[in-house]
C-alpha cells in the first residue's frame, strides 16, 4: 500500500480511497456530483487501473428477488425494503495515490491539493492542463475562500460553501477550519448545523456518511464495508431522535455525526479519512418530517424502543467486527436511549455518549475554573439544574463525582443539587413516575412539598449555580436570573453568580449573553453551549466595558477523549478516562486565560486543549489497564515525562499541508 501523503499520520496504512470503479464510484459518491461520477466510470474503463474490482458489486440475484418483491411504491430504494441480506462480492482493495491520474486525483478530495500542486507533480501526477498556471500555497488559497464565505450572506449558504470545499479538497477545508476556528466552527457546527439539519432535505446535494435504516439490518456489514476509506478510527453514530435541542429531525440529524466529526479533525487532528458519520435510520417522530415530499429518510413512525434495542445490538456487533479499532460516539439519542444504550454498550465495546459524559466533564471542566472565580467555597455551592435529560443528569453525576473526589460523602454530594424538570422540582413524591435517570436525583427532603415552578426553587433553594439543558428559549427569565443573583449576594461581597444556559443552539439557549450581563449586573460567570458575541454595556459613570462570553462545548473534550482512546488503543473507555478529560481542560487555561477570568480556553486554542486532554486521557486508559499499548512504550513515557507522551501524540495527528 502507498504512504498517504500527510508525513504527521498516524498509521502507515491511513486512508487509500478504495478503487474507482463503477460500483465504488456509487459508494464514494458522497465526494463528488452525479457528473463526476459518470466522468470517473469513464475514466476507470480506459485508464489502467490495476487494484480495481469493476465488477458491479450487488448480487444479481438478490436484486431480481427484491425487485420482484417491490411494488411500484417501494421501487424507491428497493434494498431498503429487502428483507434478506444484501451480499456482494468483497471489495478490500484500495487504489492508491500513485496509480492515481489526472482527474482521478483531483476528483479524490482527501488527495485533490487544489492549487498547491508543484509543477513536478503536475507532469508526474497527468495534471498539465487540467489546472490554471499558478501555484498557490494554503494562505492564497484560504484567502480566496475567505473572500468568498464573508460574501455570502447567510450562514447557510457560507456552510454550503464550506461543505463543497471539503468535497472538493479536504486539506484546504481544515486549514480554513483549524486557522479561523472563531469564526468557521459556528458554521459547521452549532449554531449552523441545527438549521442545516432542519433544512437537510432540501439542501442535500450529496451523501456524506453511511445510511443505515432498521429495513436494512441483515445488511449491516455490508454497508459498513461499503465506506469507501478503510479502518475508520472513530464514528459518531445518531438516531436522530434528539438533535441538539431541536427534537426528533429523523435522517436529517445526519449533519451532527458529519459535523463533529469535523471537529474530531480540526481540534484533535484525527485524519479525515479515518472518521465515520452514520445515522441510524429508525422511523421519526417529526410530522414534518415525515409529511415533507423531499424527506430523505424512512417515512414511517420511530419504531418501538424493544425494537430499536436489536437493531442497535446488531448494529454496534457489527461495527466492532467490521472495524475492530474503532472508537464509538454516540450523539444526540433521547434520553433515555442515550443513558440505556451507554449502559448497556460500554463494557462491552469502545465507546461513549458525548451527550451525558462529554456535556458532562466539558460543564465540569468549566464549573472547577466557574468556582474559583465566584468567591463561593465549593462546600457553600448549591446548584439548581433546569432540565434533567441526558445532559442535565450527565452534567450532574460528573459533578457529583467532583465532590466525592474532593472528599465529600455520595449523600452530601447528591444533596448539593436540585434537578427541575417540565413538572417541577424532581422529588421522589411527586406523584409521577420517574424515568430510571431522574431517580437518582429525586430528592426527599422537601417535607412532602412540591415546587412547581422554576422561581418556586430558586426562592426555596438559594442556589450559587443555575445550569440550563432544557432546550428551551428564554426559560431563564429576568426574575429567576435576578433571584439567583439575589440568593449569591445574601452570601457575602463580592460573590458571584454562576449562570450555565447550555442549550443549543442559540435559538434553545435558556438566555442570552447580554441578558445575564444586564440582570447580574456584570457579575455574571457565564458559559453557554453555542458561542454568544461579547456584549459591550456602558457603566454608570458613562464608561463602555466589553464582557466576554464562554462557550461551555463539548468541543473542548470528546475530540481529545476519542484522540487519547485511539492513541492509547482503549479497550474501553472508562468513567476515570472522561472524569480525566475533565480536569485536563480546568488545567489547560494559560496565564492569559486565567487573568482574562475565562474558564475555558480561548476557542482559537481548542487544539492545546485537545492535546492536553488526550495525553490525560491516555494516561487514565493505562492507570485503568485498558491501553493495549506494549507495557515498553509507556515505561518509556513515564520515564521521560508529559514531552515525551505529547511528541507522541503531535507525531500521530493530522495537520493539513497545501
Ligand atoms: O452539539 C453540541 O454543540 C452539544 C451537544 O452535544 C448537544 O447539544 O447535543
Ligand atoms: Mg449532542
Amino acid at each position: 500500500m502507498a504512504s498517504y501523503p500527510y508525513s504527521s499520520t498516524s498509521s502507515s496504512d491511513i486512508s487509500t480511497p478504495r478503487s474507482i470503479s463503477p460500483s465504488s464510484s456509487a459508494g464514494r459518491s458522497s465526494q463528488s456530483s452525479v457528473s463526476n461520477i459518470n466522468k470517473r466510470m469513464s475514466i476507470s474503463s480506459s485508464r489502467r487501473i490495476s487494484a480495481a474490482n469493476p465488477m458491479s458489486s450487488v448480487d444479481i440475484a438478490t436484486i431480481e428477488e427484491a425487485m420482484r418483491m417491490a411494488n411500484l411504491d417501494t421501487m424507491r430504494g428497493y434494498t431498503q425494503n429487502t428483507p434478506g441480506e444484501v451480499r456482494q462480492h468483497a471489495t478490500t482493495e484500495y487504489l492508491t495515490q500513485n496509480q492515481a491520474l489526472g482527474y482521478q486525483v483531483l476528483n479524490e478530495p482527501l488527495w485533490n491539493k487544489g492549487l498547491s500542486f508543484t509543477p513536478e507533480q503536475r507532469v508526474h501526477k497527468n495534471l498539465t492542463g487540467l489546472l490554471p498556471h499558478v501555484m498557490e500555497g494554503a494562505d492564497k488559497q484560504t484567502e480566496r475562500a475567505l473572500k468568498v464565505i464573508r460574501t455570502r450572506q447567510t450562514s447557510i449558504d457560507k456552510y454550503l460553501y464550506l461543505s463543497n470545499v471539503k468535497s472538493n479538497n479536504v486539506d484546504l477545508f481544515y486549514r480554513l477550519l483549524i486557522d479561523n476556528a472563531r469564526e468557521m466552527m459556528p458554521l459547521v457546527y452549532t449554531p449552523t448545523i441545527g438549521d442545516v439539519c432542519l433544512q437537510y432535505s432540501t439542501l442535500y446535494t450529496r451523501p456524506e456518511a453511511l445510511y443505515i435504516s432498521i429495513k436494512q439490518r441483515r445488511s449491516i456489514r455490508t454497508m459498513l464495508r461499503n465506506w469507501p476509506y478503510p479502518n475508520p478510527e472513530i464514528c459518531v453514530v445518531t438516531d436522530g431522535s434528539r438533535i441538539l435541542g431541536l427534537g426528533d429531525l429523523g435522517v436529517n440529524g445526519v449533519g451532527i455525526p458529519i459535523g463533529k466529526l469535523a471537529l474530531y479533525t480540526a481540534a484533535a487532528g484525527i485524519h479525515p479519512g479515518k472518521t465515520l458519520p452514520i445515522v441510524l435510520d429508525c422511523g421519526t417522530a417529526n410530522e414534518t418530517n415525515l409529511k415533507d415530499p423531499l424527506y430523505l429518510g424512512m417515512r414511517s413512525k420511530r419504531v418501538s424502543v424493544a425494537e430499536q434495542q436489536t437493531f442497535m445490538d446488531e448494529f454496534m456487533e457489527a461495527a466492532a467486527e467490521v472495524f475492530p479499532n474503532m472508537v464509538v460516539q454516540f450523539e444526540d439519542f433521547e434520553s433515555e436511549k442515550a443513558f440505556n444504550y451507554l449502559d448497556r454498550y460500554r463494557n462491552k465495546y469502545k465507546c461513549f455518549n458525548d451527550d451525558i459524559q462529554g456535556t458532562g466533564a466539558v460543564v465540569l471542566g468549566g464549573y472547577i475554573g466557574a468556582v474559583n472565580l465566584s468567591g463561593v467555597p465549593i462546600e457553600e455551592q448549591r446548584l439548581v439544574f433546569m432540565g434533567a435529560g441526558s445532559a442535565g443528569v450527565g452534567v450532574a453525576k460528573q459533578l457529583v463525582e467532583y465532590y466525592t473526589k474532593r472528599g465529600l460523602s455520595e449523600q452530601a454530594a447528591r444533596d448539593k443539587f436540585w434537578l427541575v424538570d417540565t413538572k417541577g422540582l424532581v422529588t421522589k413524591d411527586r406523584g409521577d413516575k420517574l424515568a430510571e435517570h431522574k431517580k437518582y436525583f429525586a430528592r426527599t427532603d422537601n417535607n412532602g412539598h412540591q415546587f412547581r415552578t422554576l422561581e418556586e426553587v430558586i426562592e426555596y433553594v438559594k442556589p450559587t449555580a443555575l445550569v440550563g439543558l432544557t432546550a428551551t428559549f428564554g426559560v431563564f427569565t429576568e426574575s429567576v436570573v435576578r433571584a439567583l443573583k439575589a440568593s449569591v449576594d445574601a452570601g457575602g461581597l463580592g460573590r458571584r453568580p454562576i449562570l450555565f444556559p447550555l442549550s443549543n443552539p442559540l435559538t434553545k439557549a435558556e438566555c442570552t449573553f447580554e441578558q445575564a450581563v444586564t440582570w447580574t449586573d456584570g457579575t455574571v460567570i457565564f458559559a453557554s453551549g453555542s458561542p454568544f458575541s461579547p456584549f459591550t454595556a456602558k457603566t454608570g459613570d458613562g464608561h463602555a466595558v466589553t464582557y466576554h462570553p464562554n462557550q461551555g462545548n463539548n468541543v473542548y473534550v470528546f475530540p481529545g477523549i476519542g484522540l487519547g482512546a485511539i492513541l492509547a488503543k482503549a479497550g474501553r473507555v472508562t468513567d476515570s478516562m472522561i472524569y480525566t478529560s475533565a480536569a485536563a481542560l480546568a488545567g489547560a487555561l494559560n496565564a492569559d486565560e486565567i487573568h482574562k477570568g475565562l474558564i475555558y480556553p480561548r476557542i482559537e486554542r481548542v487544539r492545546d486543549a485537545s492535546l492536553v486532554v488526550a495525553r490525560e486521557v491516555m494516561k487514565a486508559a493505562r492507570r485503568d489497564g485498558v491501553s493495549m499499548l506494549p507495557e515498553a512504550q509507556w515505561n518509556e513515557w513515564e520515564e521521560w515525562g508529559d514531552p515525551a507522551l505529547e511528541k507522541y501524540i503531535k507525531e500521530h495527528i493530522y495537520d493539513p499541508v497545501l
